[in-house]
């Protein structure tokens, strides 16, 4: 379970998050919806334990992100929007790399490198260098290092990103097999389908707010609108804009 409640993200002057709350509970896959720059990832961030907030309180499964960062990379899984690899190593010795420092018994870690390495189909890339793969193949290496501890949480940042569509078919898979198990998702993603087919509640975040949350279903009725993209438009107050953006460039062409 994550419960945010009132989080707070200063960058000097600029405020991020101006108090963010939301819950996910177990067996729940929670999406966060929000333009460019609305405070997705400085959320995700301090989700996975990588950055403090600088106020409020976001508790994973327990654990205080600010009193123990360390205990929730411990529990969590968290998928950055931009791969964080080593580029000199090759899958395999990046896969032991974190088998090492996340404890990981050798085994367990064999047979579940072996189990994602298959799912995502990048056997044949395995002994090549990081650096040298692409963007597609660099991100399933992310996204299985993500998994490989066995993580009660995943934060996921973007995950799609990249994939093509027979990978992201076998992440979606895989995303509500770990929510029929029980853990918590919290899914930041820019494809609104993709949210409104795998996310159980949305929440919208817009400059640094939650200013909208509920299921799909839920935001459609609140907003009068019929697709989620609509809905997303209007509640960023984009609808108008992107209808005079798209009248001038008819104009224009
Ligand atoms: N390390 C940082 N230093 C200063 N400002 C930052 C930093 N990280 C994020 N910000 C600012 O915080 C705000 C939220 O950024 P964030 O990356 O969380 O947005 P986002 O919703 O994930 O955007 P996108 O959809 O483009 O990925 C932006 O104004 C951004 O410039």
């Amino acid at each position: 379970m994550i419960e945010v409640e009132g989080l707070v993200k200063r960058f000097g002057s600029n405020v991020a998050l101006k108090g963010i709350t939301f819950t996910v509970k177990d067996g729940e896959i929670y999406g966060l919806l929000g333009p460019n720059g609305s405070g997705k990832s400085t959320t995700m961030k301090i989700l996975a334990g990588i950055i403090p907030p600088s106020g409020g309180k976001a508790i994973v499964n327990g654990i205080d992100v600010s009193k123990d960062p360390l205990r929730v990379k411990r529990i969590a899984g968290y998928v950055p929007e931009t791969p964080v690899l080593y580029e000199s190593l090759t899958p395999v010795e990046f896969f032991n790399f974190i088998g090492s420092v996340r404890r990981i018994p050798k085994e367990e870690l064999q047979e579940r490198v072996e189990t994602f390495v298959r799912a995502f189909g990048i056997e044949k890339y395995l002994g090549e260098m990081i650096g040298s793969l692409s963007f597609g193949t660099r991100q399933k290496i992310s996204l299985i290092s993500a998994m490989l501890h066995d993580p009660k949480v995943l934060v996921l940042d973007e995950a799609m990103n990249g994939l093509d569509p027979k990978s992201a078919r076998i992440l979606r898979e895989l995303l509500l097999q770990f929510r029929e198990e029980g853990r918590s998702i919290v899914f930041s993603t820019h494809v609104l389908a993709l949210a409104e087919t795998i996310c159980d509640r949305v929440g919208v975040i817009y400059n640094g707010e939650i200013i909208a949350e509920g299921t799909v279903e839920q935001l459609k009725e609140f907003a009068h609108e019929e697709s989620l993209e609509d809905v997303f438009l209007k509640l960023t107050e984009s609808q108008e804009e992107v209808a005079g953006i798209v009248r001038a460039l008819k104009d224009a062409l």
